[in-house]
């Protein structure tokens, strides 16, 4: 009968990776008392003799913690040590022969770097595949493209109602592990079984706390996923507690005056940080990545904005230090269609970090989500945008595990299972310079406020272990807009405002004198 086996933390050996002086053996058995699920025996270079040695002594430690063992490629020593199973690449031997030569009951799992690789595996009825690389590694030298974060969930979907099993393998390690995890998921909520590991662990002068992080964190997640996807069948949102909400948010942000960390463009620095101070927090606009480990400490949300690019590298400390701390991440694909360095550089910020909000007009969003619906005219968007922003919103929140604000004359937000309507603004917004990057300060500002919310509510949390950011993003992205259009609507009518040049002091003015009774008395709501 063919063993079942828990994926979630598969030790692929690397005993060239061993730190100085730590015994192989050793750090096998740390890593088993760590919570290590799976090991493979991968030798590359160990000759037959030295192989099966290893192979035996690995089954012995593996056998004390009732851990199966997987061999890397090699039949003959499966067949020798009675393995519970083979790993097999795209070049080593066919899985169909493979199985008549093992005995029933085998595991045989196959490396997939691609959609039609996934295919073939289900066909030749494998029990599970490897998926990678997700990330760069320095373990192995690849011979196939990196697949990325972002590209392991349309490789999942390929595996709905097959039953079979799914790790991610290559450079993963305890500190993206989450990102990992949170950011495969496809867009039919198949999430991965577990993660694969060989220098995290191996490279470690402790293997045993490396393997409890991953362990922990893999089994966080995947209770967290049980539940959210249960959730997203209750979900409810009834308009009156959404503005009820989205009113503590200000106070949150009045109360506590997060620092707003914004990597913005030069163009709008000035009045984004005029922004954030009316609305009561504080703005911080430093774009060096040194200091980057530091303000994700302090900060209450980060905006990246890539209106202008200076900092690309910042940008990928700044996101990823802001996922270690569970803070809100704000990204303003500026223009990201306008040329390929902007696509390649969305595609690996977003490949390295999670963004909490992902805001964008029309021709932006559809640039991102690869749509050919809307084209982008610059920064701009050319023709009337979507034909059905509701569900366009909707299924880019959950390919990008996400909340997606749609900018436009009216504003279209989703988290994947809700969309929000919002209806309010003025014209004048579209006439003045960067009102859209303001938007984003609004957005990453009530963000803080939802994240300060939910400090507040749950200090401490088991559950933290497992959310890739604190708070609920839903309600900072409808706050933030709210604030800005509604403020937009209050400056124009005023007696004063005679054109875009009174129009903009004036809008700050209103961000300014912002109530929650503004917010909630003006807001043009409809949840769909
Ligand atoms: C779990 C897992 N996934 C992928 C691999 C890579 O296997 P392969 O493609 O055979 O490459 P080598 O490991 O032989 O270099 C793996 N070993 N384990
Ligand atoms: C053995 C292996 N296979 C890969 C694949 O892409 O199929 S990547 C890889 C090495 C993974 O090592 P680390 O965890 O140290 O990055």
């Amino acid at each position: 009968m063919r063993r079942e086996i828990d994926f979630s933390l598969y030790l692929v050996t690397g005993r060239e990776l061993l730190p100085p002086g730590k015994d192989y053996f050793e750090s096998i058995q740390e890593s088993l008392e760590g919570g290590v699920t799976v090991v493979q025996v991968r030798e590359k270079t160990a000759d037959t003799a030295e192989f099966l040695d290893i192979a035996l002594k690995t089954k012995e430690l593996c056998q004390k913690y009732d851990v199966p063992l997987i061999i890397n490629d090699r039949l003959d020593i499966a067949l020798a040590v009675k393995a519970d199973g083979v790993h097999l690449g795209q070049t080593d031997m066919p899985v169909s022969v493979a199985r008549q030569l093992l005995p029933a009951g085998t595991i045989i799992g196959v490396s997939c770097n691609n959609a039609d690789h996934v295919k073939n595996a289900i066909s030749e009825g494998v029990d599970y595949v490897g998926i990678g690389a997700v990330w760069g590694t320095a373990t192995k030298k690849l011979t196939s493209p990196i697949i990325g974060v972002r590209g392991v969930g349309a490789l999942l979907r390929e595996l709905d109602n097959t039953g079979l099993k799914a790790v991610a393998i290559g450079g993963i390690k305890g500190a993206n592990a989450l990102r990992t995890l949170h950011g495969t998921v496809s867009t039919t909520g198949h999430g991965l079984d577990g993660v694969a590991v060989v220098s995290d662990i191996a490279g470690s002068t402790k293997p045993r706390d490396a393997a409890r992080t991953l362990r922990d964190t893999v089994s966080a997640f995947k209770e967290q996923l049980q539940n959210e996807l249960q959730a997203s069948i209750n979900v409810s949102y009834a308009k009156k507690d959404v503005l009820t909400s989205v009113s503590k948010l200000l106070n949150n942000v009045k109360a506590y005056k997060p620092l707003i960390h914004q990597i913005t463009n030069n163009v709008v620095t000035t009045q984004s940080a005029n922004a954030t101070l009316a609305l009561g927090a504080s703005p911080i606009m430093a774009t060096a990545p040194e200091e980057m480990k530091d303000l994700s400490r302090v900060l209450g949300a980060l905006l990246v904005n890539f209106g202008t690019i200076t900092s690309k590298e910042g940008m990928l400390l700044a996101g990823q230090f802001a996922n270690e701390e569970k803070k809100p991440l704000v990204f303003d694909p500026v223009g990201v269609g306008a040329t390929d360095f902007r696509r390649t550089t969305a595609a690996q910020l977003l490949n390295t970090w999670q963004a909490s909000v992902i805001k964008g007009n029309a021709g932006e969003l559809a640039a991102l989500a690869d749509s050919k619906e809307v084209q982008a005219k610059g920064v701009d968007t050319s023709g009337t945008g979507f034909s059905d922003p509701a569900s366009f919103v909707k299924s880019l929140a959950r390919k990008e595990r996400c909340i997606i604000v749609l900018t436009g004359s009216t504003d279209w937000i989703s988290d994947g299972n809700v969309v929000i309507r919002l209806d309010n603004g003025h014209p004048m917004l579209g006439d003045i310079t960067g009102s859209g990057c303001m938007l984003g300060t609004c957005i990453a500002t009530f963000c803080a406020g939802a994240y300060l919310k939910a400090v507040e509510d749950e200090p401490i949390s088991e559950r933290s272990l497992s959310t890739i950011v604190r708070g609920d993003m839903l309600l900072g992205a409808v706050g933030g807009v709210l604030a800005l259009t509604i403020a937009s609507e209050i400056a124009a009518q005023r007696v004063d405002v005679r054109g875009t040049g009174t129009f903009f002091p004036a809008l700050i003015d209103e961000l300014y004198h912002l109530t929650p009774d503004k917010l909630t008395q003006l807001a043009k709501i409809q949840i769909l």
